[in-house]
């Protein structure tokens, strides 16, 4: 008789997914200070440490000063440099961890959700239209992305699942052309939410540009102040991949926030440190499941903390 295993809660499956993160850091923190002193040498170990951990490399030097400051030629344990790693990660993610905030007064509040395929763009859709339906709000989607009949299907999957409306057109039909009926549709219907989904193709940023920026301009002939977010979405398991997208992604849309997603999976947990680092965007959520609960609020000490391997 097979026993169903209890479904692991968030906390767990995220320090699961952060694991070897986790213990390349305290690993190799541990052997780098075994009985040792904070050295040249040992500072040099370090700082190659945590590059390689995708920490950034303003991150590592920063966490290398700080300790050198205080401890030059004194023995030091590796627990003492896993405290000043959390700390100073937690000092630079406390800064972006906001919650996304629905303005009442936008009659929808737009979301524009942009990032390459695969991210987790449609997934992240169907976790949020759930979690504004539970604070009580009508939501809306918009399968902005025409080019691909899969994404489409996708997102009237997660529709039904959340029993809210899906504005959809045929593949290969003009994106713009659908938000502007989506953002009609969501007036007429007093809808208080519209994410509308997008094509993230990087091959021609030309193009994607373009695309978004008309998208962005019919929406404003409804609502000069919309969209009123534009989230990127990033994929944890790319690493420094991740950063690339978010530079581009900042040139060719006027991202406002950031989700990144599978936290839960081979994550390189360092990558979002070195994000929040470099580009001082909101981060307003994390993901860590492929089910339609494991969209989590972002905690900058809890996250810190586990990063490092502190949190026990
Ligand atoms: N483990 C895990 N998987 C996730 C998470 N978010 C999304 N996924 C999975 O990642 C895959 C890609 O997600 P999609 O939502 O289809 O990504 P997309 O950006 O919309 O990509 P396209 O549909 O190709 O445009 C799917 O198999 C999702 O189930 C997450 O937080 N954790």
């Amino acid at each position: 008789m097979s026993e169903e295993q209890p479904k692991k809660g968030w906390f767990s499956r995220l320090k699961d997914g952060l694991k070897r993160s986790t213990s390349a850091l305290s690993g190799g923190i541990s052997s780098i200070f075994n009985k040792k002193r904070l050295d040249a040498t040992t500072l040099e170990e370090l700082e190659d440490l945590l590059i390689m951990s995708d920490l950034g490399v303003e991150v590592s030097r920063r966490v290398c000063d700080r300790l050198s400051a205080q401890k030059y030629d004194k023995e030091i344990s590796a627990e003492e440099v896993q405290a000043a790693l959390a700390e100073e990660v937690s000092g630079i993610l406390e800064a972006v961890a906001k919650p996304l905030e629905i303005n009442p007064g936008n009659h929808p509040h737009v979301i524009l959700m942009v990032g390459v395929n695969g991210s987790g763009k449609t997934t992240t859709i169907g976790k949020m239209a759930k979690q504004f339906q539970n604070d009580g709000k009508s939501v809306m989607l918009a399968a902005g992305d025409t080019f691909r009949a899969a994404a489409i299907e996708q997102l009237q999957v997660w529709g039904e699942r959340n029993n809210v409306p899906v504005i959809s057109g045929k593949v290969g039909g003009d994106a713009a052309g659908l938000a502007f009926d989506a953002v009609k549709q969501a007036k007429e219907q007093n809808i208080d939410v519209l994410l509308i989904d997008t094509a993230g193709r990087l091959q021609n940023k030309d193009y994607l540009m373009e695309e978004l920026a008309k998208i962005v301009r019919v929406i404003k002939k409804h609502d000069e102040t919309a969209p009123h977010d534009t989230i990127l979405v990033l994929d944890a398991t790319t690493g420094q991949n991740a950063i690339m997208q978010a530079e581009v992604f900042q040139k060719v849309a006027n991202v406002t926030g950031l989700v990144m997603t599978k936290l839960d999976g081979t994550a390189r947990g360092g990558v979002l440190v070195a994000c929040a680092e470099k580009f001082a965007l909101p981060i307003h959520a994390i993901g860590v499941g492929e089910s339609i609960d494991d969209l989590q609020p972002f905690n900058a000490d809890e996250f810190s903390r586990m990063l490092v391997g502190l949190e026990s």
